[in-house]
């Protein structure tokens, strides 16, 4: 396991994926259709190849010109009120993007895959247990859905063709590394940590709070937010377990619930800054509380996440936001 293809490496999950690989002694080669992704995120040291999963040639040039032993696939859209309103874009993208890589895969004898799937595969979930792998899957958006159907395509193929899959699946994914200039990064950014940011530092007027009335003790969505270096930890450590022919689907949490109003409380706390908002309608499609139970990623990868506090994960992201 020496050279690793990062697909949607130029994005914001995939530029940690590349410089952590790095870290660790992996050759990196990155493929992105800059479509949502920034040349700038990508270390020099990686190779670019700009081409798109939804075009198969263009993923054969990269296969053909480098010997890839894993392939980390980061590369899709990933807004859930988008893939509302244009759903077959999200299909074609998360769905069918990723039958053409395994396609490609198998011809080229490319035996192991990580997979960036979402616990937008749950859907609604009802009370406030944790949920685990074993939690039945039952998207309530073509988002979660496109990421399911793509998390079965990979099962089926691995067992049709030997394959090895890791397949995570993310909750709500923030921060940013603290050795490198790398975050999220973009003017449609949906996710919260980062809008709040963004009216701390005066570039959006207030905070859209979508909804205030959940079944939450607060009535604002409740999720579990991992930062984005102990979630690519798991990526790196899961190719010890795919060379060893282990498959698995893994959730990457920290198992703490924090509303929105919680999330804007602490990122006050962290900003020093006022940060106004108002409450707006809900936004399509989404749950009202989302937590994980991630034992299994504990169990199995040997995985520990760093950063357990919110605070900690909004201030890296703080400390992002700034140089921007
Ligand atoms: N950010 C989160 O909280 C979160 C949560 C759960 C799952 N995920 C998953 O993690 C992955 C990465 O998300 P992100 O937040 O880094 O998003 P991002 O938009 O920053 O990165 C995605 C990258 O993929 C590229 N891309 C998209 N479609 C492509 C295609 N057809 N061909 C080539 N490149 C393509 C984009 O240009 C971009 O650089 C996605 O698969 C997403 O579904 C993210
Ligand atoms: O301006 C905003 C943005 C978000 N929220 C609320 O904040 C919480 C978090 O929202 P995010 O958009 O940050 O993330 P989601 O929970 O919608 O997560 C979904 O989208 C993510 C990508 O953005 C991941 O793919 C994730 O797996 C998927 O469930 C939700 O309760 C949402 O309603 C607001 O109130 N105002």
């Amino acid at each position: 396991m020496k050279r690793v293809l990062v697909t949607g490496g130029a994005g914001y999950i995939g530029s940690h994926a590349v410089v952590q690989l790095l870290d660790r002694g992996y050759e990196v080669v990155v493929l992105d259709n800059l479509e949502n992704g920034y040349s700038e995120l990508v270390d020099r040291r990686a190779k670019f190849y700009l081409a798109d999963l939804r075009d198969k040639n263009s993923l054969r040039r990269v296969f053909e010109a480098e010997k890839i032993d894993a392939v980390m696939n980061f590369a899709a859209y990933i807004k859930v009120g988008e893939s509302v309103e244009n759903p077959t874009m999200y299909y074609e993208n998360n769905t069918y993007g990723v039958m053409n890589l395994i396609d490609i895969m198998v011809e080229y004898g490319v035996k192991n895959i990580v997979f960036s799937s979402t616990a937008a595969v749950y859907g609604e979930v009802k009370g406030d247990k944790l949920v685990d792998e074993e939690f039945p899957t039952d998207p309530i958006n073509p988002y979660g859905m496109s990421k399911l159907m793509a998390e079965r395509v990979i099962a089926d193929a691995a067992k049709a063709y030997g394959l090895n899959y890791s397949i995570f699946r993310y909750f709500n994914v923030a921060g940013a590394h603290e050795d490198y200039e790398i975050g999220q990064k973009g003017e449609g950014i949906t996710a919260l940590v980062p809008i709040i940011l963004q009216v701390a530092k005066g570039e959006r007027a207030e905070l859209g709070i979508f909804g205030d009335n959940y079944d939450t003790p607060d009535g604002t969505g409740v999720r579990d937010y991992i930062h984005v270096v102990d979630l690519v930890d798991a990526h790196i450590l899961s190719l010890d377990t795919l060379k060893e022919g282990v498959s698995g689907i893994y959730n990457l949490g920290n198992g703490n619930g924090f509303s929105v109003l919680e999330m804007l409380e602490a990122a006050k706390r962290v900003t020093k800054r006022e940060i106004p908002s108002k409450v707006v309608p809900a936004r399509a499609g989404d749950p009202a509380c989302v937590v994980a139970a991630s034992e299994r990623a504990e169990s199995i990868l040997g995985w520990k996440p760093r950063y357990t506090s919110v605070e900690e994960i909004i201030r890296t992201a703080w400390e992002w936001e700034q140089k921007q």
